[in-house]
């Protein structure tokens, strides 16, 4: 079944157009990846999928139920959580408190004690229950980026957006973070990872999404994208670490 459909989606900025006339689906549980050169509008096309900016065309929906249009908070209702390139937390509160935030406004909308319980075991997931207490700014970075997403994971997504999430880490932390990407698409929710990790988007993605300069140029089984003469043609110069 078809979950999410991006269909003829554009997005100027003035005269530049980030995300042109670009389409193609996920099915439901898989794990795709979104690469593509820096500026290629990945990030862009996250922010049209999420309700971040609004699209200039095109059409995006979500088993069927059109997003385009609405509000991040509504989009966030009918299942699309994600991650931001750089963490958003919220320092001064502390774990528990930063992630029941987005219990009470995802998809079910929990209150109090119920929203204490799924802040509780998003928490658990990303490996940081022993810590709920704790203020979210004492947090090491790679605890704020399990944190975050915690956030995203306790708004109990259909849909998980992830803007590498998985930069920055040191080569430990990059096992533990796909395997814990695994363990949440085994668990069922269908992941779009935008990501620069040839080596993650090798262990966690059997098909990507390849854009150039706001266009598709592939929709491909994963190995066979990264022997694609247009795609190595467009990272060329790009020092990827594929
Ligand atoms: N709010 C904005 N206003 C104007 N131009 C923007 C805006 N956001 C992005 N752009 C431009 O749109 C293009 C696509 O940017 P985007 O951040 O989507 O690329 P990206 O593929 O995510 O890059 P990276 O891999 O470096 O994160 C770039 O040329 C960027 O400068």
């Amino acid at each position: 079944m078809t979950l999410l459909a991006i269909d003829h989606v554009t997005k100027r900025f003035g005269g530049l157009t980030a995300v042109n006339e670009l389409s193609f689906t996920l099915a439901q549980g898989e794990v795709v990846g979104l690469l593509g050169p820096n500026g290629s509008g990945k990030t862009t096309l996250v922010n049209l999928i999420s309700g971040d900016l609004a699209a200039d065309g095109g059409r995006i929906t979500l088993a069927g139920e059109t997003l385009t249009g609405r509000r991040p908070d509504q989009v966030a209702r009918a299942g699309v959580a994600r991650t931001f390139q750089l963490v958003r937390i919220l320092p001064s509160l502390s774990l528990t408190e930063n992630v029941m935030i987005p219990a009470v406004f995802g998809a079910k909308s929990h209150w109090g004690a119920e929203a204490r319980a799924v802040a509780r075991d998003a928490l658990e997931r990303v490996g940081l229950a022993g810590r709920a207490e704790t203020s979210a700014g004492a947090l090491t970075y790679i605890d704020q980026k399990r944190l975050e997403l915690a956030r995203a994971l306790a708004a109990e997504p259909r849909l998980l957006l992830l803007d590498e999430w998985l930069a920055g880490l040191n080569p430990t932390e990059l096992a533990e973070g796909i395997a814990l990407i695994r363990s949440l698409s085994e668990s069922g929710i269908t992941i779009l990872i935008v990501e620069h990790i040839m080596e993650a988007v090798r262990a966690l993605c059997s098909r990507v999404v390849v854009m150039n300069s706001g266009r598709l140029i592939a929709d491909e089984a994963t190995e066979t994208a990264l022997r694609d003469p247009h795609v190595i043609a467009a990272y060329l110069g790009e020092g990827t670490d594929a």
